[in-house]
């Protein structure tokens, strides 16, 4: 969600004030008049510095990456093509942190961001790039990571699949809560802050999503429901989370709460009901404990459907309020479509889906296959993917439990043999264990799927050397506006 580095207002001087001594601008080849020039090597630059940077492309967390002295220099807000003025905020011994000052030479794909929190949010990382810019660096991002993680140099790279309108596009919010000056609050910390930046309006969401949560957030200081405050260990509710489907136009409202009490569970259910006339479904999930993750595992059902209906071309999902479901629908389509181009089922296949969700893979590809095989981690989404193949009629696949590093290697151990393995796992990329069960299956065709271009490259390199080539690589933006990649690649065995 957030990168580490901290963003500054693009263009604009850091809003922590200037250095605490002025900076010399020291361009990369040209030492600071303040030390001897023996010296001026990048292991010598020191926090508060001040550089010259040219930009060269766009880093995996949005920022710009440039090079000072050999070295590279990270600097949010800063463009390719930019020659910026940067005060050094951090030196680390690979690289260096620095913070925007000045736009000497400024880049022509520079927009001005539409959002009004843009610069404080952090949700979004690229609208001070024009959205063809936007596609480009997305493109450049997955070359350079297969160039650096897998040594390929020439990657048979398909132009990214972009949206013809990259706005209003996420189906689900998913917001912090907290207290203002002005109130409640329900957004995202601030970038390195623990300070809760308000995000209503929010352009990326599906306007429905923002008019649910301004709602919800009145219905909660209505009946004077508190916010859990982490600080003093009290309060109740953690997170305002709400999914729409654009199918039925219905909304899936899941508050999170720091603990099993959530006494005013009914006047919230009555409320809510009241105020929000599409609301289809009231979750309560408790997450106690301080784990990154959004829901704990306990969620218990207020009201209404107990899951939401949801559509992806032919196929109809019902979707547990936990369960993985891809935000950007419009988008999706499209990945599954190269999904299916990729994995050139003929109707014989036995395919396995690891890491399945709700199973919306293997059910898109299903009808051309002989048999299909989900694996999926978390408990509701393995009983959603079995209730999604029920309602769509098909009866040609079986979803398991289970981690995929540890089912993939037992069933093939049992002899299991798939034609095509396809894979999608989180950010961190697939185990050790399941890509040398991949690879002892000797699939025909691996289609891989990922959120993370550099796990995807480093993953591919232990595929190249196991017999794989790859032959090609799609990346889709499902995540406009924000620096985040979705990439598709086929391996094919080679002959042997
Ligand atoms: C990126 S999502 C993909 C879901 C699905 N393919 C889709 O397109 O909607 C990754 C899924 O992997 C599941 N997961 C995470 N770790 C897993 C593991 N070790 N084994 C199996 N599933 C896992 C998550 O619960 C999540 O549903």
């Amino acid at each position: 969600m957030r990168n580490e580095t901290g963003r500054r207002s693009a263009g604009k001087p850091n809003r922590e004030g200037g250095p605490s001594r002025k900076p010399e601008w020291s361009k990369g080849g040209r030492p600071s008049a303040q030390r001897p020039a023996h010296s001026a090597t990048a292991e010598d630059v020191r926090a508060g510095d001040g550089i010259v940077v040219t930009v060269k492309r766009i880093g995996i967390n949005g920022e710009g990456v440039g090079y000072y002295k050999r070295k590279a220099v990270f600097i949010e807000g800063a463009l390719p093509g930019e020659v910026v003025k940067a005060k050094v905020a951090k030196v680390e011994p690979g690289y260096l942190q620095a913070d925007l000052v000045e736009i000497e030479k400024k880049s022509p794909d520079r927009q001005v961001p539409p959002c009004a929190v843009y610069d404080s949010c952090g949700g979004c990382q690229l609208q001070h790039m024009t959205y063809e810019a936007q596609l480009r660096a997305k493109e450049e991002l997955v070359r350079e990571s297969f160039q650096r993680y897998a040594g390929i140099d020439r990657l048979p790279l398909r132009p990214i699949l972009g949206m013809d309108d990259p706005w209003a596009y996420r189906n689900k919010a998913q917001l912090q809560a907290g207290r203002g000056e002005s109130g409640l609050v329900a957004g995202l910390y601030s970038l390195g802050t623990r300070q809760l930046v308000d995000i209503s309006g929010c352009a990326v969401h599906d306007p429905r999503l923002n008019e649910a949560v301004e709602k919800t957030k009145r219905i909660l200081e209505e009946l004077d429901i508190p916010v859990y405050e982490e600080k003093k260990r009290q309060g109740i509710v953690k997170t305002i989370a709400v999914r729409v489907s654009r199918r039925t136009g219905k909304l899936q409202l899941t508050l999170v709460t720091a603990g099993d009490r959530f006494p005013d569970s009914r006047r919230f259910v009555q409320a809510a009901r009241r105020e929000l006339p599409q609301v289809g479904s009231i979750s309560h999930n408790i997450h106690k404990g301080g784990s990154p993750l959004v829901f704990g595992e306990k969620t218990i059902h207020l009201w209404g459907e107990d899951k939401l209906e949801e559509t992806l071309g032919e196929l109809r999902f019902s979707l547990s309020p936990r369960a993985f479901f891809q935000l950007n629908p419009q988008q999706t389509v499209k990945l599954y479509g190269a999904v299916q181009e990729a994995a050139a089922l003929s109707g014989s296949e036995l395919v396995v889906d690891a890491y399945c969700g709700t199973g919306t893979i293997g059910l898109w590809l299903a009808a051309g296959a002989r048999e299909v095989r989900g694996i999926e981690l978390l408990p509701e989404a393995v009983l959603d993917a079995r209730d999604n193949a029920r309602t769509s009629g098909i009866d040609n696949a079986r979803f398991y439990e289970g981690r995929a590093e540890e089912l993939l290697p037992e069933w093939v151990r049992q002899g299991v043999r798939p034609d095509v393995v396809v894979v999608d796992p989180p950010r961190t990329g697939c185990g050790r264990e399941l890509l040398d069960a991949v690879l002892a299956a000797r699939p025909t065709r691996l289609v891989y799927v990922s959120c993370n271009p550099a796990t995807l490259a480093k993953d591919a390199k232990v595929l190249l050397a196991g017999g794989y080539r790859l032959e090609w690589a799609q990346p889709v933006d499902m995540f406009p506006q924000t620096s985040h990649v979705e990439c598709l690649i086929l391996m094919v065995r080679n002959e042997m």
